[in-house]
């Protein structure tokens, strides 16, 4: 076991002298179509973790509330454009979580189309998933994340998914669900949403049915947490290793 703890200190310590930072959240983020996926990727992977604390954040949170004018005719509202989003204020919320402060977010309500009461305290975790189409849209956000997800399904496979839920389980009008998803969902996915794929540095195709990818996802993962948690278990044999060295 020393051997195996010396030379993974040994490849950890390349050069760096100060014993690890304390350790940062680990920012997953999971984009791609509505109903393409994204939450049961997400929930799979919550799954595999139990001795990590995992937070899961809907940038559906970060819809922007409607005004009662805009509400009047919220069929003509395009939910699926980068705008319809508060980005400023899911970059403030996850800037925070990322320095250890617990952050109050949004309670946005698809149904009433507004940020209801109470918010939602989330405290900071080892592991934070964002989860949504456009996760991916914003560069900064890009630059904040650790792992980035495109789930990639095929579009019919999406649309029928909507229409269940929202007509079927929602008691939506059908009618008004397709007027929604060819003026909206579908350009949407095109102008904004499929362009985000090439930032991805895993795409999962078939979505959250995809066993091997959420393994290969999980395995990675951990990975990255056995650095972390080597520091995390081991700190006194880092400052032993850099005394040494010195
Ligand atoms: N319309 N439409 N689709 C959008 C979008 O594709 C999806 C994003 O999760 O949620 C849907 N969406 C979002 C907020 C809302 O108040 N109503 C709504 O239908």
């Amino acid at each position: 076991l020393n051997v195996n703890i010396k030379n993974k200190i040994s490849v950890q310590s390349n050069g760096s002298k100060a014993p690890p930072s304390p350790k940062q959240p680990f920012f997953i983020g999971v984009a791609g179509g509505t109903a393409s996926g994204k939450t049961t990727v997400c929930n799979r992977i919550n799954s595999q973790f139990r001795d990590q604390r995992i937070v899961i954040i809907n940038q559906d949170s970060f819809y922007h509330s409607l005004s009662d004018k805009i509400l009047q005719k919220v069929n003509d509202y395009n939910f699926d454009h980068p705008d319809a989003f508060d980005t400023e204020l899911m970059l403030s919320s996850v800037e925070k979580l990322k320095h250890g402060q617990v952050v109050t977010l949004p309670n946005y309500d698809i149904n009433s189309h507004k940020r209801i009461e109470p918010p939602r305290q989330v405290h900071p975790a080892d592991i934070i998933i964002l989860e949504g189409i456009l996760i991916l849209h914003d560069s900064r956000v890009r630059d904040l994340l650790n792992m980035k997800i495109f789930v990639d399904e095929d579009s019919d496979v999406c649309l029928s998914r909507r229409i269940e839920r929202l007509a079927i389980e929602r008691g939506r009008n059908i009618q008004n669900v397709l007027d929604q998803y060819s003026r909206f969902v579908k350009p949407g996915f095109e102008d904004f949403v499929l362009p985000t794929k090439k930032y991805a540095d895993i795409i999962i195709p078939g979505g959250g049915d995809n066993d091997v990818a959420i393994d290969l996802i999980v395995q990675n993962i951990r990975t990255k947490f056995g650095q972390h948690d080597l520091c995390k278990i081991y700190p006194n044999i880092f400052v032993i290793f850099s005394t040494f060295q010195i």
